[in-house]
């Protein structure tokens, strides 16, 4: 069994990540940790294994680093923090996915092999008014991607927030006389679970660390 532990248990996601967790057959759910629940990571690490990250943007890193320092591991799926300090942090693994949903992760495949071949491309990115950053973290993955894969500049990111949303994102092609959209919509946060729970099942696995990208799991 794999003792897991949520960061953010009490938010959108991380509510939705606790169902899963108790719903695994090879998981068990041994800590909630939420300022909504009185609970605090420190309290809820040394019964887990695995801890996974639904945090804030200024949260996610002192708690991955808080994680690492007592030798325990972290998925994380919070966005909008910067992983640099992470690259240096040993003692346990990060693996930080900027979505977890496998219909997001195909779409930015797709849109790194269609930027080879099309001339120009924008990013539109649209969430629900709840969320605190952006550009999204699905986004600055796409576009890193899809520089690295030209060789040239990342592509603009244009942002939406409204109510009624989810998680969406186009991303549009044009070259001369005709575009391309690759669009993926998330309209359920259970479209997530499948690849949380992946990420929890690998990361004590992984070879390197921190991993970026539910793609290497794959
Ligand atoms: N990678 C992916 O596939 C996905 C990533 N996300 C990302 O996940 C993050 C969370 O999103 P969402 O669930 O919608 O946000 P919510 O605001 O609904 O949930 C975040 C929760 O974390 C709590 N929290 C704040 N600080 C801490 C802390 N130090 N320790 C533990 N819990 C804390 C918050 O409490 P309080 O409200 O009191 O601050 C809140 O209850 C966002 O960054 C979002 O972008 C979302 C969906 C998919
Ligand atoms: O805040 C959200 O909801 C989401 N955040 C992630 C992001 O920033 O890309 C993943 C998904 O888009 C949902």
């Amino acid at each position: 069994m794999i003792r897991v532990a949520v960061a953010g248990a009490a938010g959108r996601m991380g509510a939705t990540v606790c169902d899963a967790v108790d719903g695994a057959e090879d998981m068990e759910l041994t800590g909630r940790a939420d300022p909504a629940l009185g609970t605090t990571l420190a309290e809820v690490l040394p019964d887990a294994d695995v801890v996974v990250d639904f945090t804030r943007p200024d949260t996610a890193l002192p708690n991955a680093l808080e994680c690492v320092a007592a030798g325990v591991h972290v998925v994380i799926g919070t966005s909008g923090f910067d992983i640099e300090p992470l690259r240096t942090a040993t003692g346990a693994n990060v693996f930080f996915g900027p979505n977890f949903a496998i219909g997001a992760v195909l779409m930015t495949k797709f849109a790194a092999e269609a930027a080879k071949y099309m001339d120009k491309a924008e990013i539109v990115e649209l969430h629900h008014d709840r969320k605190l950053d952006k550009p999204s973290g699905t986004a600055a993955h796409t576009a890193q991607l899809m520089a690295q894969a030209t060789g040239g500049e990342a592509p603009p990111i244009h942002s939406i927030r409204l109510p009624g949303l989810v998680a969406h994102q186009e991303v549009i092609f044009g070259a001369l006389g005709q575009t391309l959209t690759i669009r993926h919509d998330s309209i359920d946060r259970l479209s997530f679970m499948p690849g949380v729970l992946l990420a929890v099942r690998r990361v004590a696995g992984l070879e390197q660390s921190p991993v970026v990208g539910l793609e290497h799991l794959l």
